[in-house]
């Protein structure tokens, strides 16, 4: 990842050519054992948490933390780290201190402090936290805003409402493939994410046309706590939903 300089040259905004940073993340990472599922699973990419009220949160400063992280990286997973509201300085410190690869911006930050991180190195997937039910393509591009100008990668969650996001909701699966559809070849930069798991995760790709999903509680039991089986279950349903697209 980026060494997050506190100032550099600024970089172009490259709006419609953006890929998603991953193609199967297991948000939530809680222990080395979580990242060696993952890894076993044939997933690409760890979330770990810095939201402090999420059950799945880490401290940035401990020891296990760095173990955690450390696996990851030997594991060739790419590194995302959550961020919910948190300053440009926490959340500089943070991604220096551990390396991370992306950052997922996750609450109501302004766009300018993604803008900031870029202009500084750093890779930003922005969660855009919509309504479950039926949404009109307009409705998910006005959500969407100026992140969409802004150079990152995007990320569409069911809204979770005060905990923000890991809430096991789904979005309506056809009203992303209507708007992925009319939005044509800059489909490709986003990601899925809100209810999925590994029974329904297939369906979710066929009917969505997902190249890139994200999953936090649906390989869970219980909340909070990673299963391996439900790890190495999701990722390979996954590939079977793939192989119906
Ligand atoms: O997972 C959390 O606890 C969380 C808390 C606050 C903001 C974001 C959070 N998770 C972010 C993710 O990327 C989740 O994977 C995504 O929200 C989907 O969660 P789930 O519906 O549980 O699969």
């Amino acid at each position: 990842m980026t060494t997050l300089p506190p100032s550099g040259p600024t970089t172009p905004p490259t709006t419609r050519s953006l890929r998603s940073p991953f193609a199967i993340k297991i948000c939530g990472m809680r222990s080395v054992q979580d990242v060696w599922a993952v890894a076993d699973a044939g997933a690409d990419a760890v979330g770990l948490n810095f939201y402090g009220p999420s059950v799945r949160s880490l401290n940035p400063d401990a020891d296990e933390t760095f173990q955690i992280n450390d696996a990851a990286r030997q594991a060739g997973l790419i590194q995302v780290g959550l961020f919910v509201n948190h300053d440009l300085a926490f959340i500089q410190r943070v991604v220096e201190s551990l390396q991370l690869d992306w950052i997922q911006l996750h609450g109501d930050e302004p766009v300018t402090l993604a803008e900031e991180l870029i202009r500084r190195g750093g890779r930003v997937l922005r969660a855009i936290r919509l309504p479950r039910g039926n949404l009109e393509p307009g409705q998910i591009d006005a959500a969407i805003g100026q992140w969409n100008d802004a150079g990152v990668s995007l990320l569409l969650d069911a809204d979770a409402g005060a905990s923000f996001g890991g809430g096991g909701q789904s979005l309506d699966w056809p009203s992303i493939r209507d708007w992925a559809d009319r939005r044509g070849e800059s489909a490709a930069g986003w990601v899925l994410a809100g209810g999925l798991n590994p029974e329904n995760v297939p369906e979710a790709i066929r009917i969505s046309g997902a190249t890139s999903v994200d999953v936090a509680s649906g390989v869970e039991q219980p909340k909070g706590q990673k299963n391996a089986e439900k790890i190495r279950q999701f990722v390979a349903a996954v590939r079977r939903g793939e192989e119906a697209l």
